[in-house]
């Protein structure tokens, strides 16, 4: 119930889809696969709000994403830890707040939908640096980042994911992580 005590926090709205135009990030390889049975919380859509509802990682990563984003997006920017960082607001999805699933205690950013003008979107996913994993991260995730693409060092970044709308085609092309120059 600790949740419940935090100033900022909102109750998730009822009425959420899946969202559509997620191309990668975590959920999304599950949502791929055939197995029926999703355990991983699924980024969520408002199409009425123009948002969508990203869940909250777990530790640390996730609270450091709500922190990141309280900072770039406070009023106060004088008492910013790091004033320069207003300057990312222009780059970033404005962020409305945290929202809880009073049914499964779950947590989740409310973040401005980048597509909500867009009609059949193309998305690409990067991650930019030679290197995904931290200093301190285990064997078995330095394997599982170095497999995803063995051209990352020379070139500088991965494309963890990229859909694109095929005119001619009527249809969306998916290419998943790994893809990129040789
Ligand atoms: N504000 C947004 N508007 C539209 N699409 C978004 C938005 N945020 C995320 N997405 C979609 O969700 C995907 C995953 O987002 P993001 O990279 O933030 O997730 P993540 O789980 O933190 O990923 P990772 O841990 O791999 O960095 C993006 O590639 C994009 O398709
Ligand atoms: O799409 P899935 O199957 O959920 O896979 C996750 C996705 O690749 C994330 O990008 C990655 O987080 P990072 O980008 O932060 O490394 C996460 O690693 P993790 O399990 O170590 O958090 C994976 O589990």
């Amino acid at each position: 119930m600790k949740f419940f005590m935090e100033p900022e926090l909102h109750l998730l709205p009822k009425d959420l889809s899946i969202y559509e135009h997620q191309v990668a990030g975590h959920g999304y390889s599950q949502r791929c696969e055939q197995n029926p049975v999703k355990t991983k919380p699924q980024l969520l859509h408002s199409h009425d709000e123009r948002c969508i509802y990203k869940p909250v990682q777990g530790a640390p990563k996730g609270d450091r994403e709500i922190q990141f984003y309280r900072e770039v997006f406070n009023e106060k920017v004088a008492t910013c830890r790091d004033p320069d960082l207003a300057e990312l607001r222009c780059l970033l999805p404005t962020f409305r707040g945290v929202h809880i699933d009073a049914a499964t205690g779950r947590r989740y950013l409310r973040l401005d939908d980048l597509l909500a003008d867009f009609v059949q979107p193309s998305v690409m996913d990067l991650k930019m640096g030679a290197q995904s994993y931290e200093p301190d991260a285990s064997e078995r995730k330095r394997s599982v980042e170095l497999a995803k693409y063995e051209h990352r060092a020379r070139v500088g970044f991965l494309v963890t994911g990229l859909r694109a709308w095929r005119q001619e085609r009527q249809s969306y092309e998916q290419l998943g992580s790994g893809t990129g120059p040789r």
